[in-house]
């Protein structure tokens, strides 16, 4: 049996902006594995919500185009019903704003208590309530029968995120999107939520996808790491060779920009400009080129490709062969100062 969970071929995500439909997620093809930790990582605005809501069908005005195969299904042509027996029960997702994923008038013990009865609705009353009361304790909650009975707003930021990890992996979910899970948390509770999505992953061999910032978040958790820019995978790979040697110049930059205790940098290393805005996106030729203006616009490719350029390393563009490091970054410095 193959250990794939979801195999996703040319997704593409557009969003109607006046007249015209704008691609968020622009031709980005993956596998999830089982028992696997895929990190997905960029800059903001690159597309890794827009992304992780068109797996969840969550986006009510977006155009989706594409697979997203799941157990034989594409789910991009399943009904609103469909998605809704898949989402909260095979597939969870930790949502990256806890407060807006939380019901404000209802307990948060009963938010939990209706994810678990939603998808078994003849689970008893009695048995549920140790099922949450279980949950809460797992997630770090110190009372958790006091807690049961509090509203969002009674609660501190992190515990309210604690109570979203909780709903999704109520019901044990095969696939899980963390989506920033951990940002709103400290040091402590952060990896004991982060222990948490591992044992999910070891126990029931979940395949979860882990949108984040944090790079040392990634280098912690992930198996394999795709690096996002404006709407599409730029590079993927396994942990390893990705931190070890990354090769696309945005992942290189994006590495290069974390400080190190062993190495005593002058400058940290800031990646000129930003991600353009959804209607100025370039559609045409490597996307990340108007960032490394000087790579000579031959080094591109017109239309860029995923090239595997070694087993299960991919980097989207050629222009990575013309991309030296840190020589390149002094040459921006002065591009930029001049
Ligand atoms: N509902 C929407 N309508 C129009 N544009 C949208 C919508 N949702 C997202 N976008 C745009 O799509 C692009 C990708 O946004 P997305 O939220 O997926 O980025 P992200 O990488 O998750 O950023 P962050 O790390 O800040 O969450 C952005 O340009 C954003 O403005």
């Amino acid at each position: 049996m193959s250990d794939v969970l979801l195999n996703i071929k040319n997704l593409k995500t557009s969003f109607r902006i006046k007249d015209t439909h704008y691609a968020a997620v622009d031709d980005v093809s993956l596998t999830v594995k089982k028992n696997e930790v895929l990190a997905i990582v960029g800059e903001s605005g690159s597309g890794k919500s827009a992304f992780a809501f068109s797996i969840m069908g969550l986006h009510t005005r977006a155009k989706t185009e594409g697979e997203i195969n799941y157990k034989g299904n594409n789910l991009v042509k399943a009904s609103p019903n469909q998605m809704k027996k898949l989402r909260g029960n095979e597939m969870g997702m930790i949502f990256q704003d806890a407060l807006s994923a939380l019901n404000p008038l209802m307990v948060v013990g009963a938010q939990i208590d209706e994810a678990i009865f939603l998808h078994n609705p003849k689970s008893s009353k009695s048995l549920r309530k140790k099922q949450v009361i279980n949950l809460l304790n797992q997630v770090g909650i110190p009372r958790p029968e006091k807690t049961y009975y509090q509203y969002p707003h009674e609660l501190s930021g992190g515990m309210r995120q604690r109570i979203v990890i909780a709903m999704a992996i109520s019901n044990q979910p095969e696939l899980l999107i963390a989506d920033e899970p951990t940002t709103a948390l400290d040091v402590t509770i952060q990896s004991q939520i982060l222990d948490l999505i591992k044992e999910l992953k070891e126990k029931i061999h979940a395949g979860i996808i882990l949108i984040t910032h944090d790079l040392g978040v990634v280098a912690e958790m992930a198996d394999r790491v795709a690096v996002m820019y404006a709407g599409q995978i730029v590079e993927i790979a396994d942990v390893y060779t990705l931190m070890e040697n990354p090769r696309h110049p945005y992942t290189r930059s994006l590495l290069n920009s974390i400080p190190t205790l062993t190495e005593v940098k002058s400058d940290l290393h800031v990646i000129q400009g930003v991600v353009p805005s959804l209607q100025n996106l370039p559609r045409t030729g490597c996307r990340f080129a108007s960032r490394i203006p000087w790579i000579d616009e031959s080094a591109h490719e017109t239309s860029p490709e995923l090239h595997e350029i070694s087993p299960g390393h991919f980097v989207r563009c050629t222009c990575y062969k013309d991309f030296y490091f840190p020589e390149q970054a002094e040459e921006e410095h002065n591009y930029v100062a001049n």
